[in-house]
């Protein structure tokens, strides 16, 4: 059987990124798991078990983004002993990416091609607005829309006002309120992945997101787990990260649960996640204003007045610091390569 994989977002930039690669042994598929060497994927032909060859090791060796991750749109090459190998990975339009660790130069790939990245919050325990702007400011990071889901809705008397409270840390995007016991805001849901499109699920471990993938698809893919109510803390989370395809066209990736979020040294999502602080810091008197004690400060005269919640500029400063001494740090570790690669020639 052969399957449309414009269904699963396959296009006419795609392919002519694969045209290089095309040969008779030679065909494109989407990853749907990646694991340590083999991936899931799925073609034309259904589903594989891919193993990575030679030349995807080695550009991974200097850069472990470029292996293969659930998202992705790679050449297959089929062997004549039918084993399947991923020779290429295609470009990617987008990538979530969060930082791994502190010492860590590089970044974790999470989630790759998809259009749209779902900020996926629960209503209980109480929404941590931290979290969700750093989530957000990830999101914008990835080149993909952001979206923020509000879930478990039924376990809240008035989920209207949390709505309200939350789209004050998403300026200009839409706020999605759902809840998978009572099947709320499913079919909103879904208008993010008509027309072959790719919605990704980012959140905390336990806020909802395999439950939110099982009611896509209405049927139980992905393992939900008991979750302790006291805390509301999941108990389990989803190791792996899974592109779903789902019946009427589309797909669905859950990321794992993340605890913390870390962000690269990129400061243009912060910017787009913080509209309402950047528009009102270009109203500044200088260019280069801290927005502390500076005269004409636009951003400190709008907390004064009211229209910025101080809350919200105490989070922008934080984040803002972050992304700077990231960036301070990769800068230094930059500085410091080049040192021992001259020391070596
Ligand atoms: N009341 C209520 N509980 C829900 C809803 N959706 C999910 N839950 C419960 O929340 C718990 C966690 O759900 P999961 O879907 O496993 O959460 P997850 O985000 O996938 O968690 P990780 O896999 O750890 O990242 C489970 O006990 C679900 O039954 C909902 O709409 N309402
Ligand atoms: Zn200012």
């Amino acid at each position: 059987m052969s399957h449309d994989l414009s269904r699963l977002g396959w296009d006419d930039l795609f392919a002519s990124s694969y045209r290089p690669f095309d040969r008779s042994d030679a065909a494109p598929a989407r990853v749907l798991r990646a694991d340590r060497g083999v991936c899931t994927v799925f073609g034309e032909s259904g589903v594989s078990r891919a193993t990575l060859a030679g030349a995807v090791l080695l550009a991974a060796a200097n850069d472990p983004v470029d292996l293969p991750c659930a998202g992705d749109w790679v050449v297959t090459r089929r062997w004549p002993d039918r084993r399947v190998t991923i020779e290429s990975v295609l470009p990617r339009r987008t990538a979530l990416i969060r930082r791994t660790s502190d010492k860590d130069a590089t970044g974790q790939l999470l989630a790759a091609n998809m259009d749209t990245v779902a900020v996926v919050e629960p209503i209980h325990p109480e929404p941590d607005s931290a979290r969700v702007e750093r989530l957000l400011a990830l999101a914008w990071e990835s080149g993909a829309k952001p979206l923020l889901v509000l879930s478990k809705c039924d376990t809240s008397r008035d989920p209207d006002a949390v709505v309200r409270q939350l789209a004050e840390l998403a300026p200009g995007l839409p706020v999605v309120a759902v809840s998978t016991r009572r099947s709320a805001g499913i079919d909103h849901l879904r208008t993010y992945v008509t027309g072959g499109r790719t919605l990704a699920l980012l959140g905390r471990s336990g806020a909802g997101k395999s439950t939110l993938v099982n009611a896509l698809t209405g049927t139980a893919v992905m393992p939900v787990q008991a979750i302790r109510d006291a805390d509301g803390k999941g108990r389990h989370t989803t190791a792996y990260r899974n592109l779903v395809p789902l019946p009427g066209g589309g797909a669905v990736l859950d990321t794992p649960g993340i605890r913390g979020v870390g962000l690269l040294d990129t400061a243009g999502g912060l910017d787009r996640a913080f509209a309402d602080v950047a528009e009102l810091a270009a109203h500044c008197r200088f260019g280069d204003c801290g927005h502390g004690a500076e005269p004409g400060c636009a951003v400190t005269a709008a907390v004064e007045n009211g229209s910025l919640a101080p809350r919200r500029l105490a989070s922008w400063r934080k984040l803002h610091h972050e992304v700077e001494v990231e960036s301070a740090r990769k800068q230094s570790r930059a500085v410091a390569a080049a040192g021992q690669r001259r020391r070596r020639t």
